[in-house]
């Protein structure tokens, strides 16, 4: 399916700085999403566990129920205040017994209009690097979340979300423009594979990713790499952020997305005889 971004756009990418203190790390995020908006921002994005520290040992304490929870009206009222979209990175979300890494989206009225539950939980083990397992206290969600915008079609995913080039593909296939990947990283696989996945997902399925990172903390259990990006469709980094607490911004040029999906048509060549994507959920 073609279709194309109508409007041009700015997305403002906020690597924040996460710790113990909820009331505060929400209030950290919306100070910067004001910033966000008067540097221009239509569509700004919070990273992975931005109210929480990012730990299985943290996310019951954490965890708040979703719209009514007091985070979710938070960025409700930012982003009618603002005006713009808010990506509201992710937060634990506790629905009766189960738990869940939850990105919200709120339109520029304050509505919530898309909720992804993180679909690909992390466990991974690699011994003298990182162990960690997620789904010993979260469940994991079953539906992937498209939202739609004046400026077009966006596709979320939550961190390990993004090593799954089959969601990013389904997104594409769907007709979304945007990738947008609030995730956290780590020290032993994120220097050589948060760059390369936001690029491999750009370049496979030629459309805009970004991946936003809390900051660094070297003294928190779990020390995210940060470097928050953005790529074009071309696979070019159009904003990088180091380690520290930033504001980033990105302005999503629709004319080079046209140009590169009518200059290597790979998503009119696809051998469907051959191989297919088989979706298995209701978008
Ligand atoms: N929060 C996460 O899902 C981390 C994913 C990660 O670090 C990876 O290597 O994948």
């Amino acid at each position: 399916m073609i279709s194309m971004c109508k409007k041009g756009l700015r997305l403002g990418l906020i690597q924040l700085s996460v710790g113990a203190n909820k009331a505060n790390n929400v209030q950290n995020a919306l100070k910067f999403v004001k910033k966000a908006k008067e540097g221009g921002s239509n569509i700004i994005v919070l990273p992975e566990c931005f109210n929480a520290p990012y730990g299985t040992k943290y996310f019951p304490e954490y965890a708040e129920s979703i719209p009514d929870g007091e985070t979710s009206r938070a960025l409700s009222a930012a982003a009618k205040e603002v005006k713009a979209y808010i990506v509201g990175g992710s937060i634990p979300e506790r629905d009766g017994s189960k738990l869940y890494n939850t990105s919200t989206v709120w339109s520029p009225d304050g509505q919530l209009v898309a909720k992804h539950r993180k679909m690909h939980l992390f466990d991974i083990d690699i011994p003298g690097g990182i162990t960690f397992k997620e789904s010993e206290v979260l469940s994991p969600g079953n539906t992937p979340c498209i939202f739609d915008t004046e400026y077009c079609k966006i596709g979320i995913g939550i961190c390990y979300d993004i090593r799954f080039f089959e969601l990013a593909a389904l997104y594409r296939k769907a007709g979304c423009d945007i990738l947008i990947y609030p995730g956290a990283f780590n020290m032993t696989t994120g220097p050589l594979h948060w760059d390369l996945l936001a690029r491999a997902r750009a370049v496979d399925n030629q459309v805009f990713v970004a991946a936003v990172s809390p900051a660094r903390d070297e003294k928190a259990d779990y020390i995210a790499y940060g470097h928050t990006c953005a790529v074009d469709p071309w696979g070019k980094t159009l904003a990088q952020a180091g380690a520290e607490e930033e504001l980033l911004f990105a302005d999503i040029d629709f004319e080079t997305m046209k140009n590169i999906r009518q200059q290597i048509p790979v998503s009119h060549q696809k051998r469907n005889d051959v191989y297919d994507l088989v979706v298995k959920s209701n978008l």
